[in-house]
């Protein structure tokens, strides 16, 4: 069964039309993303899901119910962008009590809301209230809140905004390590946070659905991404376009430079640029099949 089913799905706010004839079919399986710029209509795209707001127009099916509706209590959850915890009751207490409105006893709830506090990593801040907790904290909580019951999908609107590198990695591995049971939409400006995390990309630009790329698909185009350590630009452009099979070489930022070939068998490829920054002496620090995500939504 499809897990999330758009059509022709529009919504205005007064005169101004934030989402305009969107169709999405999404299966279950790994983190989706939605990305877009401000403005987009993302924040409203989750909303309209959860059924906090409803359509204009058009049709929303989310494991074969309209959102909102009672079958999908506790199957699916969301983290808004503001999510606010209750400054007056300590996290355990809000994380039981939203369990308990999911039908959970109250020692279950209890349970329920550990279990959730120790995936986020959070245990020993039970008994914490919100103001003692930094952002990253907070934001895990939420993020915890988020998980209870273990929902099948989970829609997250900038889980990581705001993050330190260190709390941003602990979400995403959390999200990795619960993907094989509840499917993850993730909305993030975070475009190599998105790569590394999801399968699938849908663009929003304008309240329109622009593209949805596959990140998979990836390995089957005919380009590699090199990002070399340090280099002289123009002598690898030239000795790399001097290569079999190569149709182009262009230099992107970050001493990042994007390779078209025309060969069936990238490995060969691949051989050949090491040979050549061995023979140069040159270093690199990842090649990758394929484009960036950045590279596949904006050029
Ligand atoms: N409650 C509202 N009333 C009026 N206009 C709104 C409302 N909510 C959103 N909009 C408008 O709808 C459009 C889409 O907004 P939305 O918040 O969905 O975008 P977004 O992609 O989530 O943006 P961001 O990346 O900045 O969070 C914007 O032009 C916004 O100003």
């Amino acid at each position: 069964m499809s897990l999330v089913t758009c059509k022709g799905l529009s919504k205005s706010y007064g005169d101004k039309q934030a989402l305009k004839q969107v169709d999405i079919s999404l299966n279950a399986g790994n983190p989706i993303a939605l990305v877009g710029p401000n403005g987009a209509g993302k924040t409203t795209l989750f909303s309209l899901l959860c059924g906090y707001i409803k359509p204009t127009s058009g049709e929303i099916s989310l494991l074969g119910h309209p959102p909102g509706s009672a079958a999908l209590l506790g199957r699916i959850a969301s983290l808004p962008q503001d999510a606010q915890l209750d400054p007056n009751l300590d996290v355990l207490t809000q994380l039981s009590f939203f369990a308990s409105l999911q039908g959970f006893d109250s020692k279950a709830a209890n349970a329920e809301a550990l279990r959730v506090l120790n995936l986020v990593d959070l245990s020993d801040s039970a008994k914490q209230k919100p103001k003692s907790l930094s952002h990253g904290m907070a934001k895990r909580v939420s993020i915890a809140q988020a998980l209870i019951g273990s929902p099948e999908l989970v829609l997250l609107d900038e889980p990581t905004a705001g993050l330190d590198p260190a709390n941003a990695k602990k979400i995403r591995e959390l999200v990795k390590s619960l993907s094989s049971k509840t499917t993850f939409i993730i909305s993030s400006h975070n475009l190599d946070e998105l790569e590394k995390l999801c399968d699938q990309v849908l663009y929003l630009e304008q309240g329109q659905l622009q593209q949805s790329v596959s990140m998979s698909e990836a390995q089957h185009e005919d380009y590699l991404t090199v990002t070399m350590q340090r280099c002289a630009p123009a002598s690898l452009i030239n000795a790399v376009l001097g290569l079999a099979d190569i149709s182009a070489v262009e230099e992107r930022e970050n001493n990042q430079f994007l390779i078209k070939h025309n060969s069936q068998q990238a490995y060969a490829i691949e051989i050949a640029l090491l040979q050549l920054f061995k023979q140069n002496n040159w270093q690199y620090k990842a090649i990758l099949k394929g484009r960036t995500l950045e590279e596949k939504l904006f050029s």
